[in-house]
């Protein structure tokens, strides 16, 4: 078994920040993001609303004809087209980006020396590039493939129990993390942030399970590059690979109290700040009505979730 920290509400007040006087949009982060495709189109609405949300600075967005006018329709904030950024966030929504136009900017994303969230078809090219500053956000079946691309081989966890899969998931992440020298987020309902050389990985278990819906992996990656990406743009130095670690697992703590605070909402009650800061104080405690959600409204409740935890902060 490794090693595992719970990432808690102190935890997330230490590192979200508001904005301050002298800040504008560039201060705060640029998040560079190329997602989405002709095939995956709504991923791309979900990366950068996800980074929206997560309170990017500034964004631009990197893709093809039909995801770009999506973006644009839905999201006039983006900026379109290439350029400087703080962070960057590949991937989702991409099926595989050996095949995409882009193949070549991605390529050289992973391989620069910049905070790259790498996701969904970008992972692909973990194999055959020599990653740097990357985040990886794989789900057990992009582990699995991504272990085999590696050489490390793939497991069964079929016959296997839950906590014994949990287990030989997070060795297969540390495998991974090892392997590549780069950070490993493994998505799921115990969602678990491996980096290498450290002896202990941050875990968050998620209060609700209302975010297994199609889309919220696309919203989790937005937000972490936006996370990423102020903190590059507050720092004098690069990013050392424990503060990208403990963005990604700030990522995926609000990412979680955001599902939760959007399922309630779907009970219909309006849930103040106040209230989630309360069920984020107490979560063994966090209960109420809940209902289904659509990866935009735990989107939209990401704003929810960062006040709460600016209120003691
Ligand atoms: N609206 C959109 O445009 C959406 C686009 N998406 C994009 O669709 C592409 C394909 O995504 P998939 O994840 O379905 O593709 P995969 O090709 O990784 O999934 C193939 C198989 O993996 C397994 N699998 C999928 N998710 C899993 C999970 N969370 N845990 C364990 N096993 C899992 C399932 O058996 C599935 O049939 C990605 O680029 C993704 O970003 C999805 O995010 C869904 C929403
Ligand atoms: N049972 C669950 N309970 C809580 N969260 C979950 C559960 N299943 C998935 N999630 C979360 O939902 C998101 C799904 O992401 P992903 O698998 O990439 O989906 P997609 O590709 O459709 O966006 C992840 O953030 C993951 O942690």
């Amino acid at each position: 078994m490794i090693a595992t920290r719970p990432f808690e509400l102190d935890d997330a007040r230490r590192l979200v920040t508001a904005p301050a006087l002298r800040d504008s949009k560039y201060t705060r982060g640029v998040t560079l993001l190329a997602t989405g495709s002709e095939e995956y189109p709504g991923a791309a609405v979900l990366s950068c609303a996800g980074a929206l949300a997560g309170g990017a600075g500034f964004m631009r967005y990197l893709g093809p004809e039909t995801p770009t006018s999506l973006v644009l329709s839905r999201l006039p904030e983006v900026v379109v087209g290439g350029g400087r950024a703080d962070a960057a966030v590949i991937g989702s929504g991409i099926g595989s980006a050996r095949d995409d136009a882009r193949a070549t900017e991605l390529r050289e994303l992973v391989e620069m020396d910049l905070p790259t969230v790498v996701d969904a078809g970008a992972l692909e090219l973990i194999a055959d590039t020599t990653p740097k500053s990357c985040i990886l956000t794989p789900h057990e079946s992009e582990l699995d493939k991504l272990g085999e691309q590696l050489g490390l081989g793939t497991i069964s966890t079929q016959k296997s129990g839950r906590r014994r899969t949990r287990t030989v998931r997070g060795k297969q992440a540390r495998s991974v993390a090892e392997h590549t020298g780069q950070i490993v987020l493994i998505k799921g309902a115990a969602t678990r942030i491996v980096t290498p050389g450290a002896e202990t990985a941050h875990l968050i278990e998620a209060p609700s399970h209302w975010a297994a819906t199609a889309g919220t992996g696309d919203v989790l990656a937005g937000m972490i590059g936006a996370f990423l990406a102020g903190a590059a743009a507050r720092s004098s130095m690069p990013l050392t690979n424990e503060e990208m670690a403990w963005q990604a697992s700030l990522g995926a703590w609000v990412h979680a109290w955001a599902a939760w605070t959007a399922a309630r909402r779907a009970s219909g009650d309006h849930i103040t700040a106040e209230e989630v800061l309360d069920a984020m104080s107490h979560p063994a405690m966090a209960a109420g009505f809940m209902g289904p959600i659509r990866a935009s409204d735990l989107a939209r409740a990401v704003p929810t979730v960062l006040a709460a935890t600016l209120a003691e902060a």
